[in-house]
């Protein structure tokens, strides 16, 4: 079943522009002028149940705007969505029981009342049953491990016990989509870890639906099985994590510490056409291999052994924070 279903969603923001002075600003009563923003054009993106998905791009590539017509906040300008089964602006009533949302900026909860109360008022909001509730949150309050925090209200609360906090907030009429922006901004490691280990449990066992945008790279290869690269409003990479190291990381590196001094034009002359080099000092040298895969390695050390005593080989990976950044400094296309 499909969770999420968009085709050519689009969503354009009028900007109105300010005409100086007194002057201006009469003209502007009469005739308003604007630019229209695209914040985001027409993507299509589909999503089935039980898949993670990771939202990902960089500052203003539109990834807030998507969510916030995912979730039924925004109406889009055009295209076609059903998020759930559910047109989320139009149906938004019916709609919002299927969905939780969390946005590690801003709280979902009452923050002057007891943790315990803020859970109660969303359990009526959504309309749980009573016997559905009880055993519901017993399970969450255990594995969120937050039983010491229900009696405390929101604003005493830490970063990462709010977090968990408002985790099973979330969750409380059990969801089958949960929208998660940027869910550990902020948070210690440890705590970072409890939470994804959590998501991953509340997948794994209920089979929800997990869209979650993020610039915490450690987040993606933590949690999702696929990603979607969105830049300047448009998606550029739809696919696997793994795809898209193998693709975009580029040329391998390869750190050398040769026995003796070495210098760099005879590196050059004895690698040819297989490496380029970059020295660090008489005996330590990067390479660049120019052919991908091991045989651009072996042939460069096949070429080097006779030369040069070998002390130490180590092949640099490029990590998938590394990759992203470049795609974003360079666009896919150079990547
Ligand atoms: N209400 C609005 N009115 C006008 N322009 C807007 C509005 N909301 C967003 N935009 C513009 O739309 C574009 C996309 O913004 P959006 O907030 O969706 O990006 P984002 O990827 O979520 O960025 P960030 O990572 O910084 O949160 C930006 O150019 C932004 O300035």
């Amino acid at each position: 079943m499909r969770s999420i279903e968009a085709k050519g969603l689009t969503k354009e923001f009028k900007l109105y522009r300010s005409r100086p002075g007194l002057t201006g600003a009469f003209r502007d009563l009469l005739n308003r002028q604007y630019t229209t923003v695209r914040a985001v054009d027409a993507i299509d993106l589909s999503v089935d149940s039980g898949e993670v998905v990771g939202y990902i791009g960089e500052n203003g590539a539109g990834k807030s705007t998507t969510i916030k017509m995912l979730t039924g906040i925004l109406e889009p300008t055009s295209g076609v969505l059903k998020v759930n089964g559910f047109d989320p602006h139009r149906e938004r009533e019916s709609f919002v029981r299927t969905i939780g949302v969390v946005f590690g900026q801003r709280s979902q909860l009452w923050w002057d009342i007891a943790v315990r109360e803020s859970f109660r008022l969303l359990q009526k909001l959504y309309r749980v049953p009573e016997g559905a509730y009880g055993s519901h949150m017993d399970r969450l309050i255990e594995v969120l491990d937050i039983g010491s925090l229900l009696d405390q209200p929101v604003r005493k609360l830490s970063l990462g016990q709010r977090m968990r906090c408002e985790l099973a907030a979330a969750l409380i009429h059990q969801p089958r989509l949960v929208f998660l922006d940027e869910p550990t901004i902020g948070l210690d490691v440890l705590v970072k870890e409890n939470i994804r280990q959590f998501l991953r449990q509340v997948n794994q066992e209920y089979g929800t639906t997990i869209l979650l945008t993020t610039h915490d790279i450690s987040d993606i290869e933590a949690l999702c099985h696929r990603v979607v690269m969105l830049d300047r409003g448009r998606i550029i990479y739809d696919g696997g994590l793994e795809e898209l190291r193998q693709q975009w990381s580029g040329k391998a590196r390869i750190r050398f510490v040769f026995g003796d001094r070495v210098s760099l034009r005879n590196l050059q002359q004895w690698a040819g056409e297989v490496a380029d080099w970059h020295k660090e000092d008489d005996r330590r040298f990067i390479a660049q291999l120019n052919t991908m895969g091991e045989t651009g390695m072996s042939d460069l050390l096949n070429r080097l052994t006779p030369h040069v005593p070998i002390q130490e080989v180590r092949l640099e990976e490029t990590t998938t924070e590394e990759i992203v950044r470049r795609i974003y400094r360079e666009g896919i296309r150079h990547a």
